[in-house]
């Protein structure tokens, strides 16, 4: 028997399902790799006190990781939210000690309901701790524009400019996510010297909670079997289109992307790949 390629994410726990370690290990499930994770935090208001996120404690993170890498192995990690500085820091030297391949830095800040998910003072270490030891990072526009000094990113030059000067903080690729601006869903990915840019319909809905985690989770998947980073991005792209066009919610607040969707339904939306400059 062949067995699964093995990938962990080190992330934030997501009580309502969407998003984080959820939707991770969802998606790990549809693409057929052995999920593993790291809960950072717990994310869920609390009904008496509203306090939203419960970070857990730096041995809990140091001791889960330890636990999947011996019972387990990697070959490729992603990270989610790591919500402060101490975290990050520890995950760059979990990484460092590590030989993994392909590690996928989703530089997650702020979610969909508007929970802060990174401390304002974590930003420095992510740029310079953790993103020189990604494969590729896989911001939107509010975290590039965070991690480009609030520079405005209002079309596709602007977001083309934003990849080309993510590049500079040392990841291997830069894949900044379009799907704020008007229009089809644009990504860009840009490798050093090669802009590309991967293009899906926009589709009509508001239940994207948890897109941007399914789709870095995806990546991490494909590079996980083996695929070249701009493959797994195209690939990824259709699995999370795919999972937005069939979202669904189950009251009146945003819900999921729907991950069971390319295998229960087949019908893959397929991705315009351009070459560009
Ligand atoms: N309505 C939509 N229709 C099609 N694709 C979308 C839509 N919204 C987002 N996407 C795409 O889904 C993927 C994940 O997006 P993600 O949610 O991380 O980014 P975003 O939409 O740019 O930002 P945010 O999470 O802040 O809304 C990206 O490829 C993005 O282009
Ligand atoms: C614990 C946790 N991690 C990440 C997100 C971001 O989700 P999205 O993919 O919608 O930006 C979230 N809402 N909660």
């Amino acid at each position: 028997m062949e067995y699964p390629a093995r990938v962990i994410t080190i992330a934030g726990s997501a009580a309502g399902g969407s998003a984080g370690i959820q939707a991770d290990l969802k998606t790990f499930q549809e693409l057929d790799v052995y999920g593993m994770s790291v809960v950072t935090a717990i994310v869920g208001r609390h009904p008496k006190t509203n306090k939203n996120v419960h970070p857990q404690t730096i041995e809990a993170i140091e001791a889960q990781f330890e636990t999947a890498m011996k019972q387990v192995g990697m070959d490729a990690l992603k990270t989610g939210m790591l919500f402060s500085k101490e975290v990050i820091e520890v995950v760059a030297g979990l990484i460092k000690e590590s030989t993994i391949e392909s590690v996928v830095i989703d530089p997650v800040m702020v979610g969909k309901m508007d929970s802060k998910l990174l401390k304002e003072d974590a930003i420095e270490a992510m740029k310079k701790r953790l993103i020189p030891l990604a494969t590729i990072i896989t911001p939107n526009i509010p975290e590039a524009r965070f991690l480009l000094d609030d520079r405005p990113i209002t079309n596709v030059e602007e977001l083309k400019q934003a990849a080309i000067d993510l590049y500079e903080l040392g990841s291997k690729f830069v894949l900044v996510k379009g799907g704020r601006l008007e229009g089809p869903a644009i990504d860009v990915l840009y490798d050093g010297q090669n802009l590309t840019l991967f293009e899906a319909p926009r589709i009509d809905t508001v239940n994207t909670s948890g897109a941007g985690c399914t789709y870095s989770a995806a990546i991490a998947a494909y590079l996980a079997k083996g695929t070249t980073v701009e493959k797994a991005v195209e690939q990824a792209k259709q699995f999370v289109t795919t999972a937005i066009n069939h979202g669904f919610t189950y009251t009146e607040m945003v819900g999921p992307t729907y991950h069971a969707s390319q295998r229960k339904y087949g019908d893959a939306f397929q991705i315009k790949v351009e070459k560009t400059n």
